[in-house]
């Protein structure tokens, strides 16, 4: 298993007086502030970067990879994502950073055109196979497309989640309440995530894949997110051990790392149980769930608690500014 570093922008409202200095300075040369939010969030980007890149470049861009998210407003606007991740890619300017984009239908549009530009992508907020399938083409679409003749610099990750799929999905089972549902309980989403990595080997291998190749293409990484169990009576490490495969990515919250260290099992899991994770995949369809409304569902809930926080970072940035700017003003 391969780990990629996966940097999230800091929660500034939490953070020194340092940071709140930076936004009154800012806000003093005349920046709004979602302009400042950006300026500092670049900074901050960078500096990661510039720790990461002796890994990037040891593992010739496999690894040491930063992730900046586009606005979560732009989520529905494919030309807007396209300019932001083109702004954003190039004030970090860094090889390092991953313009991190959710697989809305209009932002998956928009990931093949950042990706024929050369900038790498982290795909997020993947739900259901028809979307990760869709993530995938749009990849190999932009590589197509790609003007460069080497393709090696430009990578991408997939982040599929997980445990998130199976709340969902395990209040509908007890909703239908029979035996045969509640037996599938916690069974769904790493089920899914194994058939998803069947679509990754099928979807990177045979002609098409191996022209890119040739040109130097890397392979789109899947990517588990929401690793941590949601509901107690599941083992803590019961998501990481069950999808363990080659090529793949775990991301991992500080306490499912210490509960896999711990107690951890590793073991190559992801390809061991297919048709079993097949006929599990098949039998909660066929008990009248849909997958793909269930990747929707948790789309619009994930991407609007986003947009909360977005709003929330904004707005406590404010009040930080305003109040140490009238603090100033009266000493
Ligand atoms: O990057 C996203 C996280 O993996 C989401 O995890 P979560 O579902 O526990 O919030």
């Amino acid at each position: 298993m391969s780990t990629c570093s996966v940097i999230e922008v800091p929660g500034i409202c939490g953070s020194g007086t340092l940071i709140c200095d930076d936004i009154v300075e800012l806000v003093e040369a005349g920046k709004d502030i979602e302009s400042a939010y950006w300026e500092l969030v670049v900074k901050d980007i960078q500096d990661t970067c510039k720790l990461l890149e002796l890994i990037y470049n040891e593992t010739d861009g496999e690894d040491g990879h930063v992730s900046l998210a586009v606005s979560p407003k732009l989520a529905n606007d494919t030309k807007g994502t396209i300019e932001a991740a083109k702004w954003l890619h190039n004030m970090v300017g860094s090889p390092c950073v991953y313009m991190k984009i959710p697989a809305t239908d209009e932002s998956i549009s928009s990931m093949k055109e950042v990706i024929s530009l050369g900038i790498s992508v982290n795909a997020t907020l993947i739900f259901c196979l028809p979307k990760y399938e869709a993530v995938i083409d749009a990849y190999l679409d932009g590589l197509e497309s790609c003007g460069m003749t080497d393709l090696s610099k430009v990578s991408s990750a997939a982040a599929f989640y997980i445990s998130r799929v199976d709340v969902t999905l395990d209040k509908k089972l007890e909703q239908i309440g029979t035996t045969e549902a509640l037996d599938l309980k916690g069974k769904g989403a790493v089920a899914q995530a194994v058939l998803a990595y069947q679509l990754y080997q099928k979807k990177f291998s045979g002609p098409r894949w191996e022209r890119l190749e040739n040109r130097g293409a890397k392979k789109q990484r899947l990517m588990w997110a929401s690793t941590n169990v949601k509901n107690p009576s599941y083992p803590d490490t019961f998501y990481v051990n069950s999808l363990i495969g080659p090529d793949t990515i775990s991301t991992l919250p500080v306490q499912v790392l210490q509960a896999f260290m711990d107690h951890g099992i590793l073991s190559r899991t992801l390809d061991a149980k297919v048709s079993e994770a097949q006929d599990i995949y098949n039998a909660i369809e066929k008990l009248g769930i849909d997958w793909s409304s269930v990747g929707s569902e948790l789309e619009h809930e994930v991407l609007d608690s986003f947009t909360k926080s977005f709003d929330n970072v904004l707005e406590c940035m404010q009040k930080k500014a305003m109040n140490i700017y009238s603090f100033q003003k009266h000493v």
